[in-house]
C-alpha cells in the first residue's frame, strides 16, 4: 500500500441503537490532497451519515476517519461543514455570520484587523461583498449559500465537507453556485467532499465520484475517476463523449444495478 492518504476512511461501520443492521458497513475511502471527491446513491443508503462521522458529528461503531494521520474523534475548524439548507445565525449580518466562524478559528493567527480584512476577502470569493451588513432574510437562499461556503472556507479548513450544498435551489441557481465552487476549487485546491443527489452535478465537479449500495449495510459499490480536463465547461461538456460515459457509468449503477429498492417495490 502506498504512504498515508490525506484523508483516509477505513473500515467504517455505523450502526444507530434500536436498527437491526448498521446502515453503513465496512467502507474504506482514500481521498487525496486537493481531491474533489463526490458520494452519490439513492436516499437513505448513507450519504450523510459518512459525511458526519467524517465531519466528527457522529461516532462510528467501527473504524473511523483519520485526517493528516489525526483520528477524528470530534467536530473541529480543520474540517467545515456546508449543509444544504444554511446554517447561518439569523441575527447576525452576513459579514458577522463569516466573522464569528473566523474570530473562533483562527483568532490566534491574525489580528483583529487581518480578520477584518480576511471576511471581506471570503465575501469578495463568493461575490458577495454587497450583501456584507444583511441579514439572511434579507438574501436569497441562493446568495445564503454562497454565504454558507464563504464562511466554511474562511475557517481555512483543510477538508470541505457538503452535505447537498445545493440540493434546496432552483436549477438556474444550482448551476451557478457549481460553477462559482469549481472556479474557487481550482483557486484554492481545496480537498472536497461532497454529498449529492445530481449525477450531472457529481461528474462535473468531481475528481472521482463515490457509489454507494443500497442500505442497509451499504457499502461503497464503485469509485469512478472523472478524467474530464479543468478548467470544465458546463456547455462545452455536455456532448463531449468523456462527460457522457461517465453521466451514463453513474446513472447505470443506480438505476440498473443498483435501483432504489423502495421506488422498484412501489
Ligand atoms: N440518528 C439516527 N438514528 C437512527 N437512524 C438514523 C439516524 N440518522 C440516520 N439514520 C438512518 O440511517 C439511514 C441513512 O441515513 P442518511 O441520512 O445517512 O442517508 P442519506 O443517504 O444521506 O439520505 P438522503 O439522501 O435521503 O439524505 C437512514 O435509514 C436513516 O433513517
Amino acid at each position: 500500500m502506498s504512504t498515508t492518504a490525506f484523508l483516509e476512511i477505513s473500515r467504517l461501520t455505523v450502526a444507530f441503537p434500536r436498527s437491526p443492521a448498521p446502515v453503513l458497513r465496512d467502507i474504506d475511502l482514500r481521498i487525496d490532497r486537493g481531491e474533489f471527491v463526490s458520494v452519490i446513491g439513492h436516499s437513505g443508503c448513507g450519504k450523510s451519515t459518512l459525511l458526519n462521522v467524517v465531519a466528527g458529528l457522529l461516532k462510528p461503531s467501527q473504524g473511523g476517519a483519520v485526517l493528516e494521520g489525526k483520528e477524528v474523534s470530534g467536530p473541529g475548524p480543520d474540517r467545515a461543514v456546508v449543509f444544504q439548507n444554511h446554517s447561518l445565525l439569523p441575527w447576525l449580518t452576513c459579514a458577522e455570520n463569516i466573522r464569528l466562524a473566523v474570530d473562533q478559528t483562527l483568532s490566534r493567527q491574525m489580528s483583529r484587523a487581518e480578520r477584518a480584512g480576511w471576511v471581506a476577502h471570503n465575501l469578495a470569493l463568493v461575490r458577495m461583498t454587497q450583501a456584507a451588513d444583511k441579514r439572511p432574510h434579507e438574501i436569497s437562499g441562493g446568495m445564503k449559500q454562497r454565504i454558507g461556503i464563504a464562511r466554511a472556507l474562511a475557517m481555512k479548513p483543510k477538508v470541505l465537507l457538503m452535505d447537498e450544498p445545493f440540493g434546496a435551489l432552483d436549477a438556474l441557481t444550482r448551476a451557478h453556485l457549481q460553477d462559482q465552487v469549481m472556479q474557487i476549487h481550482a483557486a484554492l485546491g481545496m480537498t472536497a467532499l461532497m454529498i449529492t443527489h445530481d449525477v450531472d452535478e457529481a461528474v462535473l465537479l468531481s475528481d472521482r465520484i463515490v457509489m454507494m449500495t443500497n442500505g442497509p449495510n451499504a457499502r461503497i459499490g464503485e469509485v469512478l475517476p472523472v478524467r474530464l480536463p479543468r478548467p470544465r465547461d458546463r456547455l462545452a461538456l455536455a456532448e463531449q463523449p468523456d462527460f457522457v460515459h461517465a453521466r451514463k457509468a453513474v446513472l447505470e449503477f443506480l438505476h440498473a444495478r443498483h435501483a432504489n429498492p423502495a421506488l422498484a417495490a412501489a
